[in-house]
């Protein structure tokens, strides 16, 4: 386990990992002050993140390399990666798998020490000039502590998964459907088997867009072949749906992150099974329908899927050929702004009420973030418990 050493050297501070002692830093941090002095800084979230990085090209130009060329998904996560740290710096275990899961996910940009150290400085001296006057010593010795400890826990969790699995894979696209003008089905196959659970994501890489990394469900159970296969649409700002839809082709090498997520199947808990699909959130929902099947779950199966328009019901085919080969599947399309539609209308979070009890169910969604929550909302006032509604966010 690597230690910290936190020192000020003039005007710039020094955060270096040197060797183990996480007690002892954990000790050493002081959540009231780093809580108290974020308040400052989240509301001058943008200011503060373009700052940072251009400091942190300015001086480790080599870093640059490592980013994308927009970066404004990059600045928004650097906030949003301060904001977990920063709220779970009493609970331990949140933070600790939390930083786990940073710290396995940054190996597939090549992130070495060097570049936790550069961070550190470069946060360091970004806080200082923002936080200006009311900026202190006691806030600089805090931050240093958390920024040190964060790049320690990430580190053991990079190392620790490096003995595990690669960064990445390297996968070649077998299948390439376009359902529609903007959907695509693609098929991949991983050079080594990629691991990962049913209703679970990985990040995917295009040689059209080098280090950038967007995450996409896999849409089916774990199979023997070990082949991968995603729903992706391409959107105005996605560079890599995009590249994917409209640019993949047959025999195109892609590389894949490793699985995250935690929108799996409870096999034990017995309960029927209520999926609600939002677009090409269908992807996850049917890897989990599969993996009931495939493992012998007689459980009653709703799945409601919503699209706009007739037209984007892009899977419907498939979705009833499942249905035919498993009786306690039942599919129900839901279409929201085509009133000619031959079947139920309205948005999904608004027919839930329309046919069934969940109360009693185990609930999936997966759709636009908006979707989601409403759908929460809605089950919640329809008496299904929180603990059991699954889903997860994908936009980060
Ligand atoms: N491709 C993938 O592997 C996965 C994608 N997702 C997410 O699913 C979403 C899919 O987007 P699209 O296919 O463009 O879906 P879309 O925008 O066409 O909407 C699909 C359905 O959601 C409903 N909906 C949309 N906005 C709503 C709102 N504010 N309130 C209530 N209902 C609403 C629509 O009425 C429609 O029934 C994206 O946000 C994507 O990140 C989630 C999981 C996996």
């Amino acid at each position: 386990m690597p230690l910290v050493r936190c020192e000020n050297r003039g005007q710039g501070s020094v955060i270096e990992i040197i060797e183990p002692t996480m007690g002892g830093l954990m000790k050493s941090l002081n959540p009231r002050i780093i809580k108290e002095s974020f308040a400052l800084f989240e509301p001058r979230a943008e200011e503060i993140s373009a700052y940072f990085y251009g400091r942190l090209f300015a001086e480790n130009p080599r870093l640059r390399a490592f980013f994308p060329p927009a970066m404004d998904r990059q600045r928004s996560r650097l906030f949003h990666a301060l904001r977990e740290i920063v709220w779970s710096l009493d609970s331990p275990d949140t933070l600790s798998a939390f930083l786990s899961r940073l710290g396995r996910d940054h190996r597939k940009f090549g992130v070495t020490r060097e570049h936790y150290d550069a961070m550190g400085r470069a946060l360091l001296a970004t806080l200082r000039k923002f936080g200006g006057d009311s900026w202190t010593a006691e806030m600089e010795s805090a931050w240093r502590a958390a920024y040190a400890t964060a790049a320690t826990m990430m580190n053991e969790a990079a190392e620790q998964h490096a003995a595990e699995q690669p960064p990445w894979w390297t996968g070649e696209v077998v299948g390439h459907e376009l359902r529609g003008p903007d959907i695509a089905l693609i098929t991949v196959r991983p050079e080594h088997p990629l691991p990962y659970r049913a209703g679970q994501y990985v990040t995917i890489q295009t040689a059209r867009w080098p280090w950038m990394w967007r995450p996409y469900s896999v849409a089916n159970a774990p199979r023997p072949d070990g082949l991968l296969r995603f729903h992706v649409r391409a959107v105005p700002a996605g560079w890599v749906s995009g590249a994917l839809v409209r640019d993949a082709r047959i025999g195109d090498s892609l590389l894949l992150g490793h699985a995250a997520g935690a929108m799996t199947l409870d096999p034990d808990s017995g309960r029927d099974i209520l999926c609600v699909a939002g677009g090409t959130g269908l992807a996850p929902l049917k890897a989990l329908v599969e993996d009931a099947n495939d493992r012998g779950l007689r459980r009653d199966i709703h799945l409601l899927v919503g699209a706009r328009t007739p037209a984007e019901l892009y899977d419907l085919r498939d979705l009833h050929a499942l249905e035919t080969d498993s009786p306690w599947v039942r599919v129900v399309p839901v279409v929201s702004d085509d009133p000619s539609f031959d079947g139920m209308h309205g948005r999904v979070p608004d027919v839930l009420d329309r046919f069934h009890d969940w109360s009693d169910h185990d609930v999936y969604i997966a759709g636009p973030p908006e979707m989601v929550q409403r759908t929460v909302a809605a089950l919640d006032d329809l008496g299904v418990p929180a603990a059991r509604i699954h889903h997860d966010r994908l936009d980060r």
